[in-house]
Formats: structure tokens, sequence, C-alpha cells
């Protein structure tokens, strides 16, 4: 097809540089996708991405296409393994990386410059990362929280979207879905949900004619072009339709626009399919939650019941969800992206099937152990964040003395805790 004519003036001087925070099993997965995506779209990217890697040292097995018998059992450095062989060999392995994909052990040479940063390591350890990223990120940088998670303090919960965004100063959407990175590396088809509310200021002006990202909800974040209103008029809300603590700076206009458009370009594949939406906090809740529930479906499939049994977990689970989407996050959570998104409910029925929590939760009650004890002895560093996530959303109601009102929450903490035997999970959730 020949390319589409665009005037000379509406052309963009400059790229976006896109930098991913993190380089798990998510984390490599996303990084082979938007480098992709950047080299296919020159005209909005520059080509080089970089994934920052937590460093660490790795031993090539001897059975491994690049085992190197003048390194042989030597220990090397992850960054280095990745950048030669295209290859996470501990988080991602038998899988290509694109050779756009440069593997950064410094997190403040990973992000310098870069306009789009893509946040995905365990919540666990954003904390001491977004320490490290003040200061050294561009002021009008843009995020995407991949994280799941939620952010728990005396203050109150808070999704790790608005606290990066917050603590960083500035704006951040969240991508989350049904999306089990293995089958995704591997290109087996799926859909995601990106939310992403753009700062008005970010769509006042528009340098390349583009079309409309289909969108379901609010008019804030459809994808349209905002033409010129005056800033003075839009007043950004933060994730709870609160006006944003953050005062945010503009992208300069020799920059494509970051709206809707730009962003699936950057994250949509043929195997991978984003359907834009706003509701920043639906999309982050449904990610954390799911996980605790996912816990619960694993207890009750390794004591042996069936699918029946676990249908009615992810009911429950659900309605939890949403119950826990209105009474917190009121203002802005749609109860749409619970059932309708692919973060909703679509990411709870795979991760209630063959997700991490759910498998090492489903082992451990098969042999008599702990969830952290599987997680430490399978997983080979990879993290769950269903067990503090559950003991992270039970501190939060405790606070409030509401722990009764979410009976398959707190009975997934109390059993992490070893308040109850996985059996009594059953009897723990029934409200009669
Ligand atoms: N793996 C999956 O299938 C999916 C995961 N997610 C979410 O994506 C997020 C990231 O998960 P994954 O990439 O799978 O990670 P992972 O579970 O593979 O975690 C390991 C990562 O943590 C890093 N790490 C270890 N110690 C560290 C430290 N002290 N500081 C910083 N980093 C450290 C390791 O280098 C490695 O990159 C999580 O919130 C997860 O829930 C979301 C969708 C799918
Ligand atoms: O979030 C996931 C799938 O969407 C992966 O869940 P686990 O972390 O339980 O593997």
């Amino acid at each position: 097809m020949a390319p589409a004519l665009v005037p000379p003036g509406l052309v963009s001087e400059k790229r976006h540089k896109v930098t991913v925070v993190g380089s798990g099993n998510w984390g490599s997965t996303i990084s082979k996708i938007v480098a992709e995506n950047a080299k296919e779209n020159p005209d909005v990217f520059e080509e080089e991405v970089q994934m920052w890697v937590y460093e660490e040292d790795v031993t090539i097995a001897k059975d491994s296409p690049h085992y190197d018998p003048s390194v042989g059992d030597a220990p090397q450095k992850l960054t280095a393994v990745i950048n030669k062989y295209h290859e996470n060999v501990k988080y991602l392995p038998n899988i290509k990386l694109p050779t756009n994909l440069v593997a950064n052990p410094s997190l403040v040479d990973a992000v310098n410059n870069s306009t789009i940063l893509i946040f995905n390591l365990p919540h666990q350890f954003i904390h001491r990362v977004s320490k490290q990223l003040q200061g050294h990120i561009l002021p009008f940088a843009r995020g995407i929280s991949c994280i799941k998670g939620v952010e728990v303090s005396d203050e109150g919960v808070a999704l790790f979207s608005e606290w990066i965004g917050d603590g960083l100063g500035i704006y951040c959407g969240a991508l989350s879905g049904a999306n089990i990175a293995s089958e995704i590396a591997a290109e087996k088809w799926c859909g995601t949900t990106i939310a992403y509310d753009p700062p008005p200021m970010d769509s006042s002006r528009n340098p390349t004619p583009r079309t409309q990202t289909p969108s379901r909800d609010s008019p804030r974040g459809s994808g349209v072009n905002l033409g010129f209103t005056p800033l003075a008029d839009l007043q950004h809300k933060d994730a709870r339709g609160r006006p944003s603590k953050t005062k945010l700076v503009s992208v300069p206009p020799e920059y494509p626009p970051l709206d809707h458009e730009t962003f699936k370009t950057l994250f949509q594949r043929p195997y991978f399919r984003v359907r834009m939406v706003s509701d920043v906090a639906g999309v982050s809740l449904g990610g954390a939650l799911k996980n605790i529930v996912a816990l619960a479906a694993g207890f009750v499939i390794g004591q042996g019941l069936g699918d029946n049994a676990k249908a009615e977990i992810i009911r429950v689970g659900l309605c939890e969800m949403l119950k826990f989407g209105k009474e917190f996050f009121s203002e802005t959570v749609h109860p749409d992206t619970f059932t309708v998104e692919s973060a909703g409910v679509a990411d709870l029925i795979t991760s209630c099937s063959s997700g991490r929590n759910f498998r090492c939760a489903k082992m451990a009650v098969e042999q008599g152990v702990s969830v952290a004890e599987i997680e430490a002895k399978e997983l080979n560093g990879q993290k769950l964040q269903g067990t503090s996530t559950a003991q992270e959303v039970y501190s939060f109601l405790k606070k409030r003395g509401l722990e009764k009102e979410y009976p398959l929450f707190t009975a997934v903490r109390d059993i992490i805790e070893g308040k109850y035997p996985t059996s009594d999970l059953l009897s723990l959730i029934q409200d009669d």
C-alpha cells in the first residue's frame, strides 16, 4: 500500500523514546511487543527501546544453545547475555527478543530522555525504583503501569498508576488484561485493556491528523482530538476524579501527541489486541484484586474440588471486586470495566486457570506446604503478587472494620497466615 501523504508541516519533528522499567516474565514480554512496534512505526517512535534490568549473575546450562565452552559454568551478567543472544534466559527463556531492544543495568541511563516510561516489575520493588528515578526523568514524560497490585498506606489504598504519577510528577495510565506472559511471548492471541485518561493538554495540539480510536467511556479519554480548548478550563483529574495534586508539564509540540492512538500504536500487535478506555482506577484494581481470587481458586482445585466450585469462587470474587471499586473508588470506577473488559472478568478467568498465583496455591495444598515455599521452589525468581496484595487489602479493610464485608478476600489472607486450613475456605465464604 502506498504511504499516506502527510503535508510536511504536519509531521512531528521528534520521536518518542520508550523505556520499559522491568524485565521479568511480563516485563520482557511487553518489551518485545513495544520494540516490535517501535521498529514498525519510525514516524512516531525511536527505533531503539531500552529495557531496565535488575542486574544479576546467571549461569548458562550445558544443554542450552547459548552455552559457550570458553565461558563454561562461570556466572555472566544477565544484561550482557540478553544483549548478546537477544533472549532473557532467566525470566523468558526460549523467546527471541527484537534486536532493537537494549537491556540496560543502569536505571538512570535507561530512562534518560525517554518520553514514554512503561513500569513493569513486581509491585514490591517499585518503591525503591521510583525513588531512584526522581530527578532523572523528563518532566513531560508519560507513564503506563503494567503492575498488578495496590499500594496500601496509613492514608488508604492507592493505585500504582496514581502513586507513580504523583511520585514522579507525571501522568501515568495502566495496562492490564487476561495476559499470561508466556502465551503472549509465544504470540498466542489475546486481548488487553489500556486505561489512559490523557491530560487535556496532551490532546490540545495535534500536528498530524489522526483517526479516532474506539473508546467506550468519558469524553476526556475518548481519544478524540480536543482541538484548542483553553487549558485553564481543563483541570486534570486523578484516578478518583479529584483535581490532580500533580502539576503536569505539557508534551512539547515537536513530539507526536501522547493520546489513545499513540498508545494503541505502541502496544497493539496482531496477537495482542488493545482496547483503550479511560477508567484507570477500574483497570488497576481489576489487575490487583483478581490475584487474591486466583489464590482462592488454587486452594479449591488443590483440594480436589471441580470447575463448578472454581466458578463459584470466581463469581464471589467478582462480586467483592465490584463492591470494593464501588465502596472506595465510587467516583471513577466503571463497573463495566470488571464485567466487560479484558482487565476484569477475562483476567479473572485466565488467572484462575493457569496464572502463577493459581498454580502455586494449588500446589501448596497438594503438597501440604505454604504458598511462599512453592513460590521460592518453583518460580525461579519470579514473584507472586496475590499473597502480598491479600495482606495489604486485608490491613486496609481491617483498619476500617470492614473485613467481614469481604469474606473471600479475608479468608484468603487468613489461610495464608495459617489461621485456617484451606479446607475451611468454602465455609468461610458462605453467607448462610
Ligand atoms: N508474568 C505474567 O504472566 C504477568 C505478570 N503481570 C504483572 O506484571 C508485573 C511484573 O511481573 P513479571 O514481569 O512477571 O515479574 P517476575 O515475576 O518475572 O519477577 C521477577 C523480576 O523482578 C526483578 N527483581 C528481583 N529483585 C528485584 C529488586 N530487588 N529490585 C527490582 N527488581 C527486582 C527480577 O530482576 C525480575 O525482572 C507484576 O505486577 C505482575 O503481576 C501482569 C500480567 C502477566
Ligand atoms: O496477571 C496475570 C495474567 O493476566 C498473571 O497472573 P500471575 O501473576 O498469577 O501469573
